[in-house]
């Protein structure tokens, strides 16, 4: 496993106290909805139109996230089907103050482009 985020950085944000429980622990919930967002952007620029969440593969959090880091999440794009785009996505937490990166999850999310009817509809070619 790699000690270097993989993929392109898509999204920063910062963990704010709103987003944990009274020990300072981030809510999984709310990490898990940045490593969607950002599948959301990354996924909606290579289809050039909306897309959704079809699936997201198990996930298991191996470090917390605390209040004051910075949640950075990369993308990789792994395949592109016929409507559907799977995606590699890493979610990393840069200590409050600190320059210390760790990662904390990583998933497969599967999005799917659709038009303007809300109906699954071909990813278009590169370029
Ligand atoms: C902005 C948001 O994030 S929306 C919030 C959460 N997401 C949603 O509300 C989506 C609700 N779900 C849906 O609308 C539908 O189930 C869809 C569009 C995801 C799939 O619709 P279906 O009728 O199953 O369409 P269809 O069978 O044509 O599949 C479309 C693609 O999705 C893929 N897909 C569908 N379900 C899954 C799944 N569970 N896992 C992986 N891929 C899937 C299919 O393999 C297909 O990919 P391909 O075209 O590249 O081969």
């Amino acid at each position: 496993m790699s000690d270097q985020p993989r993929g392109q950085l898509t999204l920063r944000t910062l963990a704010m106290p709103g987003d944990a429980n009274a020990a300072g622990d981030i809510f999984g919930g709310w990490v898990m909805a940045q490593m969607d967002l950002a599948s959301g952007m990354r996924a909606a620029e290579r289809a050039k139109g909306r897309v959704v969440t079809a699936a997201v593969k198990e996930m298991a959090f191996a470090k917390p996230v605390k209040i004051g880091d910075t949640l950075e999440i990369s993308t990789e794009i792994l395949k592109i089907g016929r409507t559907s785009i799977t995606l590699y996505v890493e979610a990393w937490a840069k200590r409050y103050l600190s320059d210390l990166r760790e990662r904390v999850t990583h998933a497969e999310i599967v999005m799917v482009a659709m038009d303007k009817d809300g109906k699954p509809t071909p990813v278009p070619a590169e370029g």
